[in-house]
C-alpha cells in the first residue's frame, strides 16, 4: 500500500479530521497534515487547537484556541461531513485536552483499550483516533504547557487507538529512556499500559548503530499481544521538520480507507521515508519533509 487509491472524479473521498496546532512556517502541525492528506486523496477537516508563530529556526509564540471553539470545530464538521479517522497533534494545554476528550467520547471518536468491546460484548465501531503526543518542537520550544502532561497522559492517550510518540515524548509519558530495541519494547508496553490500544515507538532518532547494523530506522508497534517492526533506510538529512506529524497523518489516511492498524502503519512508515528523501532546505533552520514526491 505505497499510495492510497485516488477517488474517482465527482466521488466523495474518505474524510479525516486533524485536531492540532498551526505552524506558520508550513512544515509541521496542521499544515503538514493537510499536505499529506491532500496528497493521499483524503479530504481533510480541521480543528485548530493553537496558533504558533514559528519558522524553520523555532517557535516564538503560541496562542491557544479557547476549548469550546476547539470542541465546536470537531462537532461541526463531524455532524455534517462525517470522518472515517481522526488524529491529534499539538493540543497545547489541559483545558483544550479535556474539551477534545469529552467531545470525542460524545461523538464516537477513539476509544483506546476501553473500546475493544461495548458493554454487551459486541465490537465497537468508533472512528479510529491517532494521538501524536506533541510536547515540544525539534528545537525544544514547548508546545504543551508544563502542567498539562498529566492530562495528555491520563485523558488523551487512553482514548487513542494508536499513540505515536517520538523518543522525547516517550520519556515524558512513561519515564522510559529508549536507547535500543529492548528499551523500545519496554516503552511500548508502558504506553499500552497507559490505555492506548496500539503503541508505535518510533526509532528515527535512535543513533545509527544502536538502531541496527544496517543504518535502518525501525519503528515498533505493539497492541499488548503482538509485536510488529517497520524498518526503513535511514535518510541522512537535517531537513526533517514535520516528520512525526507526517507519519501520523499518513497512518490516519490509511485508517480512513479502512486499513487494519499494522497495514496502516506500514503505509505511514513508507510514506514518511519517501517524504524524508524529498525533504528540502528552507529558511535558515530545518526544512520540512515533503510529500511532493507524489506529484511526479
Ligand atoms: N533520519 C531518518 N531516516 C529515516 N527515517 C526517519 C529518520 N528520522 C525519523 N525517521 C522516521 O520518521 C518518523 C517520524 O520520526 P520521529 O522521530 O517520531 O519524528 P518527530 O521527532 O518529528 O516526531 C518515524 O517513522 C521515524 O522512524
Ligand atoms: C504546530 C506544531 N505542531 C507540531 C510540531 C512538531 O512537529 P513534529 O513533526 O512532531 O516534530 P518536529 O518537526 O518539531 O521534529 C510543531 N513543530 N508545530
Amino acid at each position: 500500500m505505497t499510495v492510497l487509491p485516488v477517488p474517482a472524479p465527482g466521488r466523495t473521498p474518505p474524510r479525516a479530521l486533524t485536531i492540532a496546532g498551526s505552524d506558520s512556517g508550513g512544515g509541521a502541525g496542521i499544515q503538514a497534515d493537510l499536505r499529506t492528506m491532500a496528497m493521499s486523496g483524503v479530504h481533510a477537516c480541521v480543528a485548530v487547537a493553537a496558533v504558533t508563530m514559528q519558522n524553520t529556526t523555532g517557535v516564538t509564540g503560541v496562542h491557544p484556541v479557547p476549548p469550546e471553539i476547539v470542541a465546536g470545530q470537531i462537532r461541526t464538521v463531524v455532524q455534517d461531513i462525517g470522518v472515517q479517522a481522526a488524529k491529534t497533534g499539538m493540543v497545547a494545554e489541559a483545558p483544550i485536552i479535556e474539551a477534545i476528550v469529552e467531545t470525542c467520547i460524545g461523538i464516537g471518536i477513539g476509544g483506546g483499550r476501553g473500546s475493544a468491546e461495548s458493554h454487551d460484548g459486541a465490537p465497537r465501531c468508533a472512528v479510529p483516533l491517532v494521538v501524536d503526543p506533541v510536547c515540544a518542537s525539534m528545537h525544544g520550544d514547548p508546545l504543551l504547557k508544563p502542567h498539562s502532561l498529566a492530562a495528555l497522559r491520563d485523558l488523551l492517550v487512553p482514548l487513542a487507538d494508536l499513540v505515536t510518540p517520538n523518543l522525547d515524548e516517550v520519556r515524558l509519558l512513561t519515564g522510559v529512556d529508549v536507547t535500543d530495541g529492548a528499551t523500545q519494547r519496554d516503552a511500548a508496553r508502558a504506553l499500552v499500559g497507559l490505555g492506548a490500544r496500539w503503541a508505535l515507538v518510533t526509532g528515527g532518532h535512535l543513533r545509527a548503530g544502536a538502531d541496527g547494523p544496517t543504518g535502518e530506522s525501525t519503528d515498533l508497534l505493539f497492541d499488548g499481544r503482538d509485536w510488529f517492526e517497520f524498518s526503513g533506510p535511514r535518510v541522512h538529512t537535517g531537513d526533517d521538520h514535520g516528520g512525526g506529524d507526517t507519519l501520523a497523518a499518513a497512518i490516519t489516511c490509511a485508517l480512513a480507507t479502512g486499513a487494519a492498524m499494522p497495514d496502516a502503519v506500514a503505509h505511514g512508515k513508507d510514506w514518511v521515508t519517501r517524504c524524508l528523501r524529498w525533504a528540502y532546505p528552507l529558511g535558515a533552520g530545518h526544512g520540512p519533509v515533503s510529500p511532493l514526491w507524489r506529484l511526479q
